[in-house]
Order: structure tokens, then C-alpha cells, then sequence
């Protein structure tokens, strides 16, 4: 998957996303009533979901997939919603939680300790559904709407597995094509994060590995994920107010319309390898 191809939504993907839109808040609200305690979580956008970018994905018959990954915090910030339409053949979407690494080997218990923050009670409840791997399987039939919430980039990761056999549709045959709508943050335009030394926009992850640190968010050097560059060892730790923006972003701070007028640009990582997370 790249970014080679980039336009502006039809006329029909610019109706599907109202309709996405209206689901997707209603189910956000939903969520922060349920299990978020009756309060959006920490660094989540306030306000409405208001989706200006969509990827298309398309599976051309039942090996193409995508392996295990998260999607890029770097231009949606942190704490990102993410409303994804299925089209054509059912596919099997495959969720587990991302395993910290010190926790390898602790009980069950420990690790819902470590993701407390949340006050979510979805740990025992999603581990009731996982098999002995702690993947979850949820079969996407066409016209389904899928919500990743805003926990779902930091705490787990997703692929659509490749399959043994599909039902054929009547009118998209062996495939099957995703819509994913996101909302890409002004303040998270390139030109408004860190560049490291090396000249390009630096990428946004969330630590997860080591105990002390888990949560927080840093700033590297995205060169390691470009073919032909060689990565610095550019590493800042990045501090977000309560509704996930970057000090200095207020009233008066990028516009929407500044992300708008520009191509969005992105990637997907595939388990990347991680450099040590700055100590
Ligand atoms: O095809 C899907 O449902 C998921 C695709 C995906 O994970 C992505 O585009 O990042
Ligand atoms: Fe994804």
C-alpha cells in the first residue's frame, strides 16, 4: 500500500461519509457512556468526528491481505477514530492486543493493570473472545461498518488474514474494497511537526515497551521507513494537552482547511523495528 494515488473523494464517497460520520459519533458517544466512564479518554479529540481523508483498499481474491500493523498516529495525532467500510466479499479482520514486552509471561490481570488508564473493562471481556494466540476474528460482510475507537492504534494491532476460500459477490466477484475514513489533525500536518536533521517530517509513536514509559508519545526519525534512506537517531518525546494537540495549538493555531488543500501522505507499518524508545 502506498500513497502514489491521491484524490479528492467523489461525489458518492463525499455521501457515503455522512452517513459514516453520523454512525461513527453515534457510536463514540455510545462508547464514552459505556466504558469510558461517561468521559472521552485522555488526548482524544473533543467534539464531533468529522472525517477529511478516506484510504481505499482493494483485495483482489482471497491471498491478497495486510499483516499485522497499526495504523500511523503521525498525521490523525494521537487517540484516533477510524470508521471503516467493508464493500464485496466478507474478509476476516483479525485484532490482538499489542503485547508489551515486560509483560511477556505475567499474568492476564497484570497487563489490564498496565491498561487502566482507559478505564475501559474491555480486557477480560475481548479475552474471552480471543483464541489461545489472543487474536480476535470479526468477519467484515460487504456494506458493514467497522469502528476502530480511539484505543484501537495504540493498544492493538489489526490484519486481514489471507483466506482458504470467499463467496464470491454478485457484483465485486473475488474482491473485496475498504473505505477507511479518518480525520488527519491540522496541527499534525508536516509542516507543523518535527523534522529531524535529516530533512524529513518525523514520524509519531506511542511507547509500549518498557513499563515506565508505556503511553507516552515521542517523535523519530522516519527515514528508517523510506527504501534508500538511512535512518538518524532523531528522538523527542512529544507532550499533548488533554484533547491530544501539541502545546502552542489553540484558537488561533492551524486550520483545517491547511490540511485540506494538501495531500495527507501516509503509510502503514508492518511491525517495524523499533529502535529503543529513548530510554
Ligand atoms: O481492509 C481492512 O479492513 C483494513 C485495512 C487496514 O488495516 C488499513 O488500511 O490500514
Ligand atoms: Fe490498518
Amino acid at each position: 500500500m502506498g500513497m502514489q494515488d491521491v484524490r479528492t473523494l467523489t461525489p458518492q464517497l463525499e455521501r457515503v461519509k455522512a452517513r459514516v460520520q453520523e454512525a461513527v459519533n453515534r457510536e463514540i458517544q455510545e462508547r464514552i457512556r459505556t466504558r469510558y466512564g461517561g468521559k472521552k479518554l485522555k488526548y482524544q479529540s473533543p467534539g464531533p468526528w468529522t472525517p477529511n481523508a478516506a484510504f481505499v483498499n482493494c483485495y483482489n481474491g482471497p491471498m491478497e491481505n495486510v499483516g499485522w500493523h497499526s495504523d500511523q498516529l503521525t498525521y490523525l495525532g494521537p487517540r484516533p477514530v477510524i470508521g471503516s467500510l467493508s464493500l464485496g466479499v466478507t474478509r476476516e479482520f483479525r485484532v490482538r492486543r499489542i503485547l508489551p514486552q515486560d509483560d511477556a509471561g505475567t499474568s492476564a490481570e497484570a497487563r489490564d493493570q498496565s491498561n487502566n488508564n482507559n478505564n475501559n473493562n474491555d480486557n477480560s471481556n475481548s479475552n474471552s473472545n480471543a483464541d489461545l494466540t489472543g487474536q480476535i476474528a470479526i468477519h467484515l460482510p460487504h456494506n458493514s461498518l467497522l469502528v476502530m475507537h480511539a484505543e484501537m492504534q495504540e493498544e492493538w494491532k489489526h490484519s486481514i488474514a489471507p483466506a482458504q476460500a470467499i463467496d464470491p459477490h454478485p457484483i465485486a466477484g473475488s474482491r473485496r474494497i475498504n473505505v477507511t475514513y479518518r480525520h488527519y489533525r491540522a496541527a499534525f500536518h508536516p509542516r507543523n511537526t518535527p523534522r529531524c536533521p535529516c530533512g524529513i517530517p518525523a514520524v509519531l509513536r506511542v511507547a509500549t515497551k518498557k513499563r515506565e514509559n508505556r503511553g507516552r508519545y515521542f517523535w523519530m526519525c522516519h527515514a528508517g521507513n523510506v527504501p534508500g534512506k538511512e535512518a538518524c537517531d532523531f528522538f523527542r518525546w512529544a507532550e499533548f494537552d488533554e484533547d491530544g494537540n501539541p502545546p502552542g495549538v489553540g484558537r488561533d493555531g492551524p486550520t483545517e482547511e491547511a490540511v485540506d488543500r494538501e495531500g495527507t501522505g501516509s503509510g502503514e507499518e508492518d511491525e517495524p523495528g523499533k529502535p529503543d524508545e529513548g530510554g
